[in-house]
């Protein structure tokens, strides 16, 4: 599924009216048609139903809805929020049509609007769409607040009004959907941290609009569906044996952090891997050894605790991931920088790893193999040298210019994971929950794509199945045995089995 800027949506909608003869008229018909059956489903019979209309097209589609609903029985008024003479185009056509079939419009003109609401059950605000631009301005600030202060149910058309399709805007004002009806492809902003929340449940409607200007432009967003995974997650031949299952070298840990390097490798075994050595300070492998048996290991010379060089470490894996429980030494950026420019196959980064890298970072280019970075927000926004909140405003734009500036991989972990690969396409990974957000989860996800990126599959395809797995066992967990309170990032790979033998039933 296509995830789409408010550019990318004008482009599509013209490129729909002027190459292929699909007239806005239709496009707003089919909109405002299925948008109406989509709602019947959170809709009762009797339901008393407002709707406000705004002045752009984003209100076309409520009128369409309007009309779709009386039709069907339903009692429904309409409040337009706007000069009927700047309703124009393709929303007058279909203002027009709602007066034709005998129905009766409202217009706002400064009447209490909280009275009105008292006795409907259900609100449908089509205010604005993906038009909207700046702070919101009379009246739709005053109206957006008593949608709020609203009891009933809420569902918007397209966006709830005031949130933009795009990144990097603040949000002073918009509607708290219950629930959000999203024309075709979902916006940018249902997965940004600070405008998700705003859309409520959502869901999209296929309104005829192709495809091709977003599959030709330059970069693509999409979600990573369980179809995706299914298709391309390879299934195991009879034949095999455990070198074709990779070659794994799990490289970090130090004495105050045992705990982080013994579940990325139980979670790259638990994923798959075929054979997984562990290379880490000699105080901790006797320790490890009893908590990840089918391990093998290779002590690395240790200074206070910590790796101080990698010694004679042999780079011959499938798959590296280094970093996890390392500490943030001095040495460690030349460990790091050792690792950038001696392992010639996949290397993974992560956690006190990144913090190295950014000391190294000019190293990066002179890397043969494959490289993949999997920061949470802090250790990204440290990696580009700004805030996090700065970092949660634009979270795609940074992680693309990174990735595509330094030719790598970048996971930007968080409730939506997002990945993107060097040329700057992206996959937003749907799964997962809040019983994540605890300490060590982020270790287990390094094993899940260090043991993915050894099997036979794309680095995209490795990425985004891992990330899926990782959250998806979190759902299933969280569903039937654990709450978002008492999950451990151990449970998530005790988790696996279950995970695995539900995508291949
Ligand atoms: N493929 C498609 O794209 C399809 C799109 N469709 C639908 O169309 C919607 C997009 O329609 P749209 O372009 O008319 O924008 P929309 O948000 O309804 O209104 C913009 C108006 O709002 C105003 N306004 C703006 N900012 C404001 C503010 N801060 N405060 C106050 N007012 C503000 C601004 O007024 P102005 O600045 O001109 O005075 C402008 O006139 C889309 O979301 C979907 O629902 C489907 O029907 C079919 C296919
Ligand atoms: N609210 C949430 N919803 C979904 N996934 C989450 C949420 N919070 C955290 N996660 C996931 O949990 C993991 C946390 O990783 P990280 O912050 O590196 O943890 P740690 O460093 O403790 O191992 C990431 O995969 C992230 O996407
Ligand atoms: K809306």
């Amino acid at each position: 599924m296509f995830v789409v800027t408010a550019k990318e949506m004008y482009d599509t909608d013209r490129y729909a009216m002027e190459r292929v003869g699909l007239e806005g008229k239709m496009l707003m018909e089919n909109a405002g048609r299925a948008i109406a059956r989509e709602m019947e489903a959170s809709l009762a019979e009797n339901d008393n139903i407002m709707i406000l209309v705004g002045k752009g097209n984003n209100g076309g589609d409520g009128f369409v809805i309007a009309r779709t609903l009386l039709e069907r029985g339903y009692a429904v008024e309409v409040l337009q929020c706007a000069e009927t003479s700047d309703i124009r185009g393709d929303a007058a056509f279909h203002r027009e049509v709602l007066l034709n079939m005998g129905y009766s419009i409202s217009e706002y003109e400064g009447q209490d609007v909280e009275s009105l609401l008292q006795d409907k059950d259900v609100v449908i605000d089509a205010l604005l769409g993906i038009g909207i631009k700046g702070a919101i301005r009379p009246p739709y600030d005053y109206l957006i607040t008593l949608i709020n202060q609203y009891q009933g149910k809420v569902l918007s058309v397209d966006l709830p009004s005031g949130i933009p399709a795009d990144e990097g805007y603040e949000v002073h004002q918009a509607v708290e959907a219950d629930q959000t009806i999203v024309v075709q492809f979902p916006k940018v902003s249902s997965f940004l941290q600070h405008t998700a929340a705003f859309y409520g449940d959502w869901t999209t409607v296929d309104i005829g609009l192709p495809s091709n200007v977003i599959q030709s432009g330059e970069n693509q967003k999409k979600v990573w569906g369980r179809r995706d995974v299914v298709r391309t997650l390879p299934s195991r031949s009879s034949f095999s044996h455990k070198g074709t299952h990779g070659k794994g070298l799990v490289i970090g840990g130090a004495v105050a952090m045992p705990g982080s390097i013994a579940m990325t490798s139980r979670a790259a075994l638990r994923a798959g891997a075929g054979l997984l050595t562990i290379a880490t300070v000699q105080e901790n492998v006797t320790a490890l050894a009893a908590n990840v048996v089918e391990a093998t290991y290779h002590t690395l010379p240790s200074q206070h605790g910590h790796i101080r060089s990698l010694g004679e470490l042999d780079f011959s894996y499938d798959g590296i991931a280094i970093g996890m429980g390392m500490g943030r030494h001095e040495q460690a950026p030349t460990i790091m920088k050792e690792a950038l420019l001696q392992t010639e196959g996949t290397l993974l980064i992560d956690a006190d790893g990144l913090y190295a890298l950014k000391q190294v970072l000019p190293s990066l280019s002179d890397r043969e193999g494959t490289t993949v970075l999997t920061p949470h927000p802090g250790e990204m926004a440290h990696l580009l040298g700004i805030t996090v909140p700065e970092l949660l405003q634009r979270p795609f734009s940074y992680a693309q210019s990174f990735a595509t500036e330094h030719d790598v991989y970048v996971v930007l972990k968080g409730a939506f994971t997002l990945i993107t690969n060097p040329k700057g396409d992206q996959w937003i990974n749907p799964t997962g929950n809040a019983g994540l957000a605890k300490g060590g989860t982020g270790d287990v996800l390094s094993g899940i794509l260090l043991s993915m990126l050894m099997q036979p599959q794309t680095v995209e395809e490795a990425l985004c199945n891992g990330v899926w797995i990782h959250g998806y066992t979190a759902d299933i967990l969280i569903e039937q045995k654990h709450s978002s309170y008492d999950l451990l990032a151990s449970d998530v790979i005790d988790g696996l089995p279950a995970t695995y033998r539900n995508i291949f039933s």
